[in-house]
């Protein structure tokens, strides 16, 4: 929900405005019970579920309403939620701080408005909340809680403490699990659909970094490629680096491993004998990827009947996280493995794959889910709009620009996916990669117009995933 919060703040709806609509479906909901003249109790806590309460009572003028801050004003948790408080105290409606739930007295109300604890909660409900809700349930008012019933963790339904036994719950965008019993009241307050179905800014919440971090933690990247190509795989490890890796390996045929290292010396450099990826290297590959969190397969290895079965035999015995791209993707839906594999098709090796052709973008992502489903793979299927799917979630990206049709920005992705499938799920990896990429192609091209490089890419990565702006 954070997540989506923030992406519809980069949409152009602030926090402040969902906290608006928020509290005009609970005032909606409280009229709905209790009519014009009827005594309304707001019992609200610190955080915005207190605030989308405080907004509720502005919009109750024709009712009686009273508001109970369980706490000192200073203590509110959030800026949009202290705004609203501040506003309260520009109207003539009875506004409270009470520190200690014994002296909470909210009178004999009709209705009670329950806004202590929303999707905040962490475990069983702490003093005073936990005597406030006891006081709550104590009252023969009808009450309406915000969000969900004070006490209930939102993601799971689960009550670990006191909880609020609600009549009608009033809860915001989607329902949520453990409500049965109660009304319920699902509000749309106005989250623009793209918040959601595109990722976005939010979306790189899932990437924190721990200060007591160690070199590792954040990924072994190994790539494997190159013999016909040598930049691809270049640009691969390069881009896992710069997309979070800490470590990132290039295996490679032993003539190539020259200019392949001449590339970066921040590689290491795994060379292999040949010059090309062949059966016989298996088994070495498959123990050094035993090392590393993820494998990137496919850069630059050409498409020779041995290197493809090489890929064949690799993927059936290999049982960590790969991300499978260029012509080692055609192997794919053919090989029996264990292995969990982000596959990063563009349209024309998506359908070599045996995957949909659908050319309307909406009708495609159903599509390409239904074949992801099937596959038991993640795609990534790159486009004007790509498609990330693992066969239940489904998200598109809509950043990036036809500068980007230049040779290599796939590689690129391919290894930002690699970097973040070492620190996250799946589909948030390739989510994130396909949004990272193409962010970074949009600011190359900001900077300096159409005629971008891929390698213009790898600097603007860290930018497009780590920066608050
Ligand atoms: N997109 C969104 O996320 C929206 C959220 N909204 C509201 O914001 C709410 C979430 O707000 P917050 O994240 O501020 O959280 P809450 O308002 O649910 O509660 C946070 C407060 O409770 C405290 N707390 C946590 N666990 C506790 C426990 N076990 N015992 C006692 N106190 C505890 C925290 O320290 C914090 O002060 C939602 O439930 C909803 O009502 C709405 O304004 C609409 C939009
Ligand atoms: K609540």
């Amino acid at each position: 929900m954070a997540a989506v919060d923030e992406n519809a703040e980069a949409l152009g709806v602030s926090r402040k405005q969902l906290m608006e609509s928020s509290g005009n479906a609970v005032a909606r909901e409280v009229r709905e019970v209790a009519d014009p003249g009827a005594s309304v109790a707001v019992v609200a806590g610190r955080g915005n579920n207190g605030g989308d309460a405080f907004v509720a009572a502005r919009f109750l003028a024709d009712h009686d309403v009273s508001v109970h801050l369980l706490g000192r004003r200073e203590t509110i948790t959030t800026a949009i939620s202290r705004e609203n408080w501040g506003a309260l105290a520009e109207s003539d409606i009875p506004a409270e701080e009470v520190s200690d739930s014994r002296a909470l007295d909210f009178g004999e109300p009709d209705v009670l408005v329950d806004a202590l604890l929303g999707t905040g909660v962490s475990g069983a409900p702490r003093e005073p909340e936990a005597s406030a809700i006891d006081a709550i349930n104590e009252s023969e008012a009808t009450v309406v809680s915000v969000d969900v019933p004070s006490g209930m963790d939102a993601d799971t339904g689960e009550t670990p403490g006191a909880v609020v036994d609600a009549d009608r719950v009033v809860t915001f965008h989607d329902a949520k699990p453990g409500l049965d019993g109660e009304t319920v009241t699902v509000a749309d307050i106005g989250i623009p659909e793209a918040a959601e179905l595109f990722v976005g800014p939010g979306d790189r919440n899932v990437l924190g970094r721990d200060p007591q971090a160690h070199k590792g933690d954040f990924g072994k990247v190994t790539v494997i490629g190159g013999g016909p190509y040598t930049g691809a795989p270049a640009l691969s490890a390069q881009a896992a680096l710069r997309a979070g890796a800490d470590l990132a390996y290039v295996a490679c045929p032993e003539p190539v491993a020259d200019e392949v290292q001449g590339y970066s010396e921040d590689l290491i450099v795994e060379p292999f004998v040949g010059t090309r990826l062949q059966p016989t290297h298996v088994e070495t590959l498959l123990d050094r990827a035993s090392e590393r969190d993820v494998v990137v397969l496919g850069p630059g290895l050409g498409d020779a009947d041995d290197t493809l079965r090489a890929v064949r035999q690799f993927l059936a015995d290999y049982e960590g996280r790969a991300v499978v791209d260029a012509d080692a993707l055609q192997v794919v839906p053919d090989v029996d493995t264990e292995a969990t594999l982000v596959c990063t098709p563009h349209q024309g090796e998506l359908v070599k794959m045996g995957g949909p052709r659908e050319s309307e973008w909406r009708d495609r992502m159903a599509a390409v889910e239904s074949f992801a489903a099937d596959l038991g793979h993640t795609i990534l299927v790159k486009g004007a709009y790509d498609i990330v799917t693992d066969g239940e979630a489904t998200r598109a990206n809509r950043t990036g620009n036809p500068g980007m049709t230049v040779g290599g920005t796939g590689d690129v992705l391919a290894g930002a996916t690699g970097a973040l499938l070492s620190v996250t799920e799946p589909v948030d990896a390739g989510a994130l990669a396909a949004y990272a990429n193409g962010r970074a192609g949009d600011d190359a091209v900001a900077e300096n117009g159409y005629g971008l490089l891929a390698s213009d890419l790898l600097t603007r990565l860290p930018h497009a995933l780590y920066d608050d702006d």
